[in-house]
């Protein structure tokens, strides 16, 4: 196989984005396919997407696009709800998959997602968790497997957004951006969440009504590490993640995003990135360009169908704890032999 036909399902901020780089910085790849529905009934979005690219064509139906001819992997980045439906058609037809974060919305619909990966025999989806290929992560997760700074006891993170979509939850405060951050925490530390925890102040008086934003994240991992997180998605100032790890014998510190800093007039300062799309470009970038070349061999080279149930698994202890305000424990299945 030259070059990999893909298709593209979901065609809003992310997918029109994954479409363009696929196009521009992928070498290897070339979108033979775009869907998107629902809020796209007459599918003017996704022939707007279609129409930028040679030879992609438009369809309504997800379910189409993945089989039009020329597919050979499926990228989707539908909302997440839509994800399982996606995956299973893509699965059916034995194709390998990129799909946006989360994985599902639920551990339920992420066990059918294992469960028809295992009827195939063969991992073939990756899920876009980005941070694992963005360069300061990398080096992070390197010294942390170095042992750079004595065994991990915490690591203290910082997820903030300018503003939220209209559509935003209190809910997905935790399911659709803490998500990062669980899955970041495990790839780091080796370890699974084990329980949650969620504390919400008085909401910020710039969060809209009825959301509580933001809110601090407790998690708990199988080796005893303590993770904290500040989830705060309308802070108004700018997009910032950070992390900082502290060991027995150290400590690091990721995303202070301070590429240049201006120093004139008696004052110093730099730019703050404003949203996922900049901060994360490389990330993006380097996430598909892996895919590409492993989905090209069958294989997939990165966070893999079972991180995306573990990530849904402890969204799912932490929606739980996020309403109660009691500490949850995460519940998982055992991690079947495909997945070791
Ligand atoms: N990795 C990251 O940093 C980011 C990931 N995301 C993820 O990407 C996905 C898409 O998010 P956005 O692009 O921000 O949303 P969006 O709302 O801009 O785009 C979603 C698109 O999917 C379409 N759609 C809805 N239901 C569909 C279905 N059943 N089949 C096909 N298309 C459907 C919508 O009409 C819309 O055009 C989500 O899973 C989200 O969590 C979003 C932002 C950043
Ligand atoms: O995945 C993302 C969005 O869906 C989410 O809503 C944001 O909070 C995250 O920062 C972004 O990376």
């Amino acid at each position: 196989m030259n070059t990999l036909g893909i298709a593209v399902i979901g065609t809003g901020k992310m997918g029109a984005d994954h479409v363009r780089r696929i196009g521009d910085t992928v070498g290897g790849a070339r979108v033979v396919a775009v869907a998107d529905a629902v809020a796209d009934p007459d599918g003017d979005r996704a022939k707007a997407v279609a129409a930028g690219v040679e030879g992609a064509a438009a369809f309504t139906d997800p379910a189409a696009a993945t089989a039009a001819p020329g597919v050979d992997a499926v990228l989707i980045a539908s909302p997440g709800p839509a994800h399982e439906e996606a995956i299973l058609h893509a699965l059916e037809r034995e194709l390998p998959v990129l799909c946006e974060k989360p994985l599902t919305p639920d551990p339920e619909g992420a066990l059918r997602v294992l469960e028809a990966e295992r009827r195939v025999g063969r991992r073939l989806v990756q899920v876009g968790f980005m941070r694992r290929f963005d360069a300061e992560y990398e080096r992070l997760k390197e010294l942390l497997d170095a042992g750079g700074i004595g065994r991990p006891l915490f690591l203290h993170c910082r997820h903030r957004n300018a503003s939220s979509p209209s559509f935003f939850t209190s809910d997905m405060l935790i399911s659709d951006s803490v998500v990062h951050e669980v899955d970041a925490a495990r790839w780091l530390l080796g370890q699974e969440v084990t329980a949650v925890t969620v504390l919400s102040p008085r909401p910020s008086s710039a969060a809209p009504e009825g959301l509580s934003d933001p809110r601090l994240v407790l998690l708990e991992t199988s080796g005893g590490a303590i993770v904290d997180v500040e989830i705060f998605v309308n802070c108004g100032f700018g997009y910032q993640v950070r992390c900082e790890a502290v060991g027995e014998s150290g400590s690091a510190r990721i995303g202070d995003g301070h590429a240049m800093v201006v120093e004139s007039a008696g004052r110093w300062g730099g730019e703050i990135a404003q949203d996922f799309t900049t901060r994360f470009a490389d990330a993006y970038d380097r996430q598909v360009r892996r895919w590409v070349a492993a989905a090209a061999r069958g294989r997939v080279d990165g966070p893999d169908a079972w991180d995306g149930y573990a990530a849904a698994a402890v969204s799912e202890a932490g929606l739980a704890a996020g309403r109660s305000g009691v500490r949850t424990e995460v519940r998982l299945v055992e991690r079947p032999e495909l997945y070791r």
